[in-house]
């Protein structure tokens, strides 16, 4: 519907200064209460290819003024994006390969690449000082950061409109960083929620949730909004503000991303199957019995898939939204949750696929209806064409009427 109304709506001219109509609606906008549950409205300028991220984010801004305090977030997520590109295509040429000389491991107790902790330090600061961060939850951070409160009272005098530290930002900053060193593609994954105004809480169990936590744990239906960035051939900025998703290749040539591919929408089937195949042993039945069906052709669809799968979520899951099909990272019998973390891979991750007209699930429930109970938690994650997924939800379905289920945590 947004799309139909921001596209079909001759009213909206791609300049600034609207017509009468689109001045009556842009005033309605005005209007409406400023809060993030309103779908955002698109101008016709957002569906223009060749628009650069910063033309992009003023359209939308401007169109809805709830999401006005995006546009800085994504123009440090951009700034970011660029820097850890560099970085990475660079990597093997300045010494920034392989592991810290500390060994340090991460809370997950995985040895952190350099290149984990100097891309985790690019987007914190970038995130940082835009001023409207309050809390900051990371891949190689044991805990959320509460933005100081030095650069918050710096900003609250400038920020007039708004007070600062009103959103809080959970990332990946190098998503598939074991394969950075083969020159594998890679990615930055975020998710950005509004201030959920969390308390410190004391729990039955007298475990505290101290605010910080309890404004990060939050279930991805909440998401303002949510993207990637891929480093690969090219570098691709693909995101979602819960009005379409949308795909940015960068442009080396005038320093800019650009918009390449508007409104993107995942196709209902695919013809790719990606999972890790080596822990097919110890999947559960309906996932041996889906991947069977497509390997085989005895599935819903009678068609042979191929199999794809990179090892970095990012490359995978922009690959699956592009040609369709199936990526996933179930939960098996040795990762009884999987292994992908869901406030910041996968919680983000389906807030993008769902809104190119896919699905993702756990396989017997909605990702962005999960709510969090712990920063680093994992989840069993399926995610893709929608056809698909219902496939794959359907066997699950029957295994499950037939009781033989094993317990998700
Ligand atoms: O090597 P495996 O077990 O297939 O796991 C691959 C998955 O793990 C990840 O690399 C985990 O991400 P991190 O690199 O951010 O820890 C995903 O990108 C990828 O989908």
């Amino acid at each position: 519907m947004l799309w139909v109304l921001a596209c079909g709506a001759a009213a909206f001219s791609p300049s600034l200064n609207h017509g009468a109509a689109s001045t009556q609606r842009l005033a309605a906008t005005l209007d409406a209460p400023t809060t993030s549950t309103r779908a955002p409205i698109f101008t016709e300028v957002c569906s223009q290819t060749g628009i650069t991220l910063s033309r992009f984010m003023i359209e939308a801004t401007v169109a809805n003024p709830q999401l006005a305090e995006l546009e800085s977030i994504f123009s440090a997520i951009e700034t970011a994006g660029k820097t850890i590109s560099n970085l990475v295509r660079r990597s093997s040429l300045t010494g920034l390969t392989g592991y810290l000389d500390s060994g340090n491991v991460n809370v997950q107790g995985e040895e952190q690449k350099k290149l984990d902790v100097i891309t985790n330090d690019v987007l914190k600061n970038a995130l940082k000082f835009t001023g409207r961060m309050g809390v900051l939850a990371s891949e190689e951070e044991d805990a959320p950061v509460e933005v100081d409160d030095d650069v918050e009272s710096r900003y609250d005098s400038i920020l007039v409109e708004r007070t600062a530290g009103q959103y809080v930002a959970v990332f990946d900053p190098l998503d598939g960083s074991s394969n950075v060193d083969a020159g594998i593609p890679t990615g930055t994954i975020f998710g950005i929620f509004e201030d959920s105004n969390a308390e410190c809480e004391v729990l039955p169990d007298g475990s505290i949730v101290d605010e910080c936590l309890g404004k990060t744990l939050q279930p991805g239906a909440n998401l303002v909004a949510a993207g990637y960035i891929l480093y690969s051939s090219s570098t691709f900025l693909c995101f979602t503000l819960g009005a379409g998703t949308h795909m940015f290749t960068y442009d080396e040539h005038i320093g800019e991303f650009v918009l390449t591919d508007p409104d993107v929408k995942i196709p209902s089937r695919g013809k790719i199957y990606s999972f890790n195949e080596a822990n097919c042993q110890e999947w559960d039945e309906p996932l041996q019995k889906y991947v069977n069906g497509v390997r085989t052709g005895t599935g819903e669809t009678s068609t042979k898939y191929s199999s794809r799968y990179i090892g970095s979520m990012v490359g995978d899951v922009h690959r699956t939204l592009l040609y369709g099909g199936l990526f996933g990272y179930p939960a098996d019998k040795k990762n009884v949750c999987g292994k992908l973390r869901l406030l910041y891979e996968a919680a983000p991750m389906s807030f993008i696929v769902e809104q190119a007209g896919g699905k993702a699930s756990t396989g017997r429930t909605r990702i962005l209806d999960i709510n969090p109970t712990n920063v680093h938690q994992r989840v069993p994650v399926v995610l893709g064409s929608a056809d698909d997924v219902s496939e794959l939800l359907g066997l699950y379905g029957e295994t499950d009427k037939a009781g033989d289920i094993y317990q998700e945590e």
